[in-house]
């Protein structure tokens, strides 16, 4: 058993009270200067057609195309996978009506500022000089202490979908994982190589529609701390776009009943750096309010995280120096992107 969790982890990065409130979307008429990003010269894929790869999880090639996704994209939409859609859906309804309730309400539930669960603005804030068309609010565990505060006698459906949820993410992560590293070729034994409870977390973004949406950021550039993401997006606007080297950022189109899988930094310290952790953002639309569900996996806190393979074209296990899961929160807390290059030897 772990002696800390991974929201004891991040409480030791408190942000100031200020940076956790985010703005009343619903009362705003023009985008406030706090928000407003400076124009830019981003690179786009010639070919707009570009998209990451798709992978049927009862492929029975799953496991090499899982691992040729890993190493060419980092991330790829998963079919296949067993969700039943209609919890894909309550999950998104549930979302909406909790970002729908006046913002009074939502306060209620706010994060504290040395806090990891509940609602904020993006935890990557404090990074950046302007802050992002966007509300989130994150869950560890059960969301119970939270959603009284909401829904003082109404809370039962959106924690038993909460709960159904994450326990249905757990299982599947658990198995992409097992793919992945059998498609590294790691040992049948090494597979299972953490104790319990993993560590994990969801997160709720809301990106509401936005008068001026060229000149906001719904989610600024960041990389994924953990193992791998699972991510719901809703399908009726699109948003994420993802970094590709020499290419530019490309969208993610949304496919109906899809979930889009991305590598962490963590796996990419496990992979020995030869699984990119994707580069990533959101966009935000004029006229349609996006939602997206991103289910986030990783070892225990406590777990020592080390490459497991060697690197690519040398025989060097030591491509990264060994942290703890924690350790490495705490660096990325303070570092953000530059937290990789921090551990690398
Ligand atoms: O909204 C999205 O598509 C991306 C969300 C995301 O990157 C995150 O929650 O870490
Ligand atoms: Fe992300």
């Amino acid at each position: 058993m772990s002696s800390t969790t991974l929201s004891e982890a991040y409480r030791d990065h408190p942000l100031s009270l200020h940076h956790v409130i985010p703005l009343d979307f619903n009362t705003i008429p023009t985008v406030p200067d706090s928000h407003l990003w400076p124009p830019s010269d981003d690179d786009f894929p010639s070919d707009d057609r570009l998209s990451i790869p798709v992978v049927d999880l009862m492929d029975p090639d799953a496991v090499k195309l899982i691992g040729d996704a890993c190493e060419t994209w980092g991330v790829f939409h998963l079919t296949g996978h067993g969700i039943p859609l209609s919890l894909l859906e309550h999950v998104e309804v549930e979302g909406r009506q909790l970002f729908s309730l006046p913002a009074e309400q939502k306060l209620k539930a706010l994060r504290s500022p040395g806090g990891a669960t509940g609602y904020g603005v993006a935890q990557i804030s404090p990074f950046f000089p302007k802050y992002m068309w966007h509300e989130g609010f994150t869950i560890m565990g059960s969301p119970l202490e939270q959603a009284i505060q909401l829904w003082p006698d109404d809370h039962k459906r959106f924690c038993d979908v909460m709960d159904d949820y994450q326990k249905q993410m757990k299982m599947l992560a658990e198995k992409v994982i097992s793919l992945i590293m059998r498609s590294l070729e790691i040992h049948e034994e090494m597979i299972r190589i953490w104790p319990e409870p993993a560590g994990t977390a969801l997160q709720l973004n809301s990106y509401p529609s936005c008068p001026d949406p060229n000149r906001v950021m719904g989610l600024a550039p960041h990389t994924d701390s953990l193992l791998l993401t699972i991510l719901h997006q809703s399908a009726t606007t699109t948003g994420l776009q993802i970094f590709k080297e020499e290419v530019g950022w490309v969208l993610v189109y949304p496919i109906h009943g899809a979930l889009v899988v991305n590598v962490g930094d963590l796996l990419h310290i496990l992979s020995n750096a030869r699984f990119p952790s994707v580069l990533h953002r959101a966009i935000v639309s004029q006229s349609k309010h996006r939602l997206s569900v991103a289910y986030f996996y990783g070892p225990p806190p406590d777990f020592n995280v080390t490459p497991l393979v060697k690197c690519l074209n040398s025989d060097q296990m030591t491509g990264f120096l060994s942290v703890t899961v924690k350790e490495y929160i705490s660096i990325k807390a303070k570092n953000l992107e530059k937290a990789l290059s921090l551990i690398r030897i």
